[in-house]
């Protein structure tokens, strides 16, 4: 099962070698604009299936919100550092 960390891992190596038929790497090229718009996106379908659906359904949607916070980062060229010391 993948962690925050293993995800992390895997998605920069991605943005790195940009391997064909990777959505991470579209999502990428769309820029901050793009992938900040899926941000929203995700963020919103948590919270309905949170409010709405069941739990297994809200937890999907939330590990959605996990990635592309994810390739944000990336974007941004953020660590997990940079964002785990205001945690
Ligand atoms: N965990 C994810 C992940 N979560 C969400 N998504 C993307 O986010 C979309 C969200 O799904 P929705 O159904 O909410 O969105 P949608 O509006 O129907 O989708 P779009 O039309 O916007 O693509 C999915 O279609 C995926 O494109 C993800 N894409 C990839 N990963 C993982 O990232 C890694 C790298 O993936 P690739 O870069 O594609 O190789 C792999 O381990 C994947 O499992």
């Amino acid at each position: 099962m993948k962690s925050f960390e293993s995800l992390f891992a895997e998605l920069s190596e991605k943005a790195l070698n940009r391997p064909e038929g990777s959505g991470t790497v579209a999502e990428l090229d769309s820029g901050v604009h793009g992938i900040g718009k899926k941000v929203v996106e995700e963020a919103a379908e948590v919270w309905m299936a949170a409010e709405y659906e069941s739990d297994e359904a809200a937890a999907e949607e939330i590990s959605q919100l996990l990635y592309h916070l994810q390739v944000l980062m990336l974007a941004k060229g953020l660590s997990l550092e940079d964002v785990y010391k205001h945690l």
